[in-house]
């Protein structure tokens, strides 16, 4: 390996992406591959750096094989920032050839899949690419002004139609307008009990920018993102695909008028690969009650008809509602038998029955469970205590974030 990488020396773009700028980091990055048997990564990725475009994509590929080769926690970590260098590499002769959107997927998924190394010249570079790609200005579409969710008022007697059997009868959620620390602690915090916060989220950029099409299109259109295809997790037919957010949103509109299966980009990371869909959201002081540390922001963005069927999760959760209307159902953590979960270790935080069609002869102990349920309105946020379990159905478009914490003793447990 004679060097760091430096920029494409083929191509005819007069402007380089600085990448990878880790030049140290970079060398003893390739020889930790190599000392872990990958000699042909590391040999690729110095034609790479010569100027060889397929062995950048060789590399990528190869870095992509181990990536897949076994369960995600035993992939050496070392890996996964081999993969973003290739596609840094890819990216680079992308972007000298003018190919920006080519360049911007490879940039995408070096964060989507990588690791921590390269991820602030992975942000660079996407930024770079950016702003050239909006020089040539081919445009991705013009909504005029269009909304995701129209004002139109929801009737509440065609949504219960769509609802679990006994939605909003059994117990309300508590609603709370303007929740101060103290009560969160006292009230539901410390007694681990749910409930819904209003009038919290009226500074929050996104509560303004996220309804208009044409500022997702323009922010994020041309970004690569993955998504959910199917019903739910749990059915055969569910997969997941990578696609740019403007397809995503076009399926979205097209999906109002047909009964094709949602597409869902759910539990993403989003914020860490967006930035500017970061500065759009606030993290709520309520996650920093009992002295917690955040463990992860997820966006979860939809059509109508999206459905996470019922589970549990380790950490505390605020569930931000940005834009739309969700309905959502929980059971005390307490519940573990009367709800099936599955026996699998992947699944055990699922439970076996599907609430929209409940099996009464194989799941009789659910069907009298008491439960608390609420709608979420836009710019109300829900706190789901550890181990809840909860199950949610989109009602409009519906555009959500949730933030994760725990404090350090619940940590080392989970
Ligand atoms: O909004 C959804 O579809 C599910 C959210 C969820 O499960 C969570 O925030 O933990
Ligand atoms: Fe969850």
């Amino acid at each position: 390996m004679s060097g760091a990488p430096t920029a494409a020396s083929s191509g005819n773009h007069s402007l380089h992406l600085p990448t990878p700028t880790l030049d140290a980091e970079s060398q003893s990055l390739l020889q930790s591959i190599s000392a872990q048997g990958g000699y042909a990564y590391a040999r690729m990725a110095a034609l790479a750096v010569a100027g060889d475009q397929s062995a950048a994509e060789a590399a990528r590929d190869m870095a992509w094989e181990q990536l897949h080769s076994g369960p995600w926690h035993s992939v050496l970590p070392v890996w996964r920032d081999a993969y973003s260098m290739a596609c840094l590499h890819v990216a680079k002769f992308h972007f000298a050839a003018g190919e920006f959107g080519e360049a911007l997927g490879a940039l995408d998924m070096g964060l989507i899949m990588g690791g921590t190394l390269l991820r602030k010249d992975l942000h660079d570079s996407v930024l770079l690419v950016s702003s050239e790609a909006r020089k040539k200005a081919k445009s991705l579409g013009d909504f005029k002004g269009e909304k995701l969710v129209p004002e139109v008022p929801v009737d509440v007697n065609e949504v219960l139609k769509i609802l679990p059997l006994r939605s909003l009868t059994s117990g309300r959620v508590d609603k709370r307008s303007d929740l101060s620390m103290e009560g969160f602690l006292r009230d539901y915090f410390q007694t681990g009990t749910p409930v819904v916060i209003t009038n919290c989220m009226a500074h929050w950029p996104a509560r303004t920018k996220w309804n208009h099409l044409d500022y997702l299109t323009s922010v994020a259109g041309n970004r690569t993102v993955p998504v959910e295809v199917g019903k739910n997790y749990l059915c055969s037919d569910w997969k997941q695909e990578l696609v740019t957010f403007s397809k995503f949103l076009e399926r979205m509109r097209t999906n109002r008028s047909t009964s094709v299966e949602p597409t869902y980009l759910a539990q993403h990371p989003l914020f860490d690969q967006i930035n500017e869909l970061r500065d759009d959201i606030c993290i709520p002081d309520y996650c920093f009650v009992g002295g917690g540390d955040l463990q992860s922001l997820n966006a979860w963005f939809g059509p109508a008809g999206t459905v996470t069927p019922l589970h549990h999760d380790p950490h505390h959760n605020i569930l931000a509602q940005v834009v739309g209307k969700k309905y959502i159902r929980l059971y005390p953590s307490s519940l573990q038998d009367e709800l099936y979960p599955y026996s699998e270790t992947m699944l055990c935080n699922s439970s076996q029955v599907d609430l929209d069609n409940i099996d009464k002869n194989e799941f009789p102990k659910v069907v009298e469970l008491e439960f608390m349920d609420c709608i979420l309105e836009e710019g109300e946020m829900l706190y789901i205590p550890p181990k809840w379990w909860h199950y949610v159905r989109s009602l409009t478009m519906s555009f959500s974030v949730s933030f994760w914490w725990s404090n350090e003793a619940e940590s080392s447990d989970s």
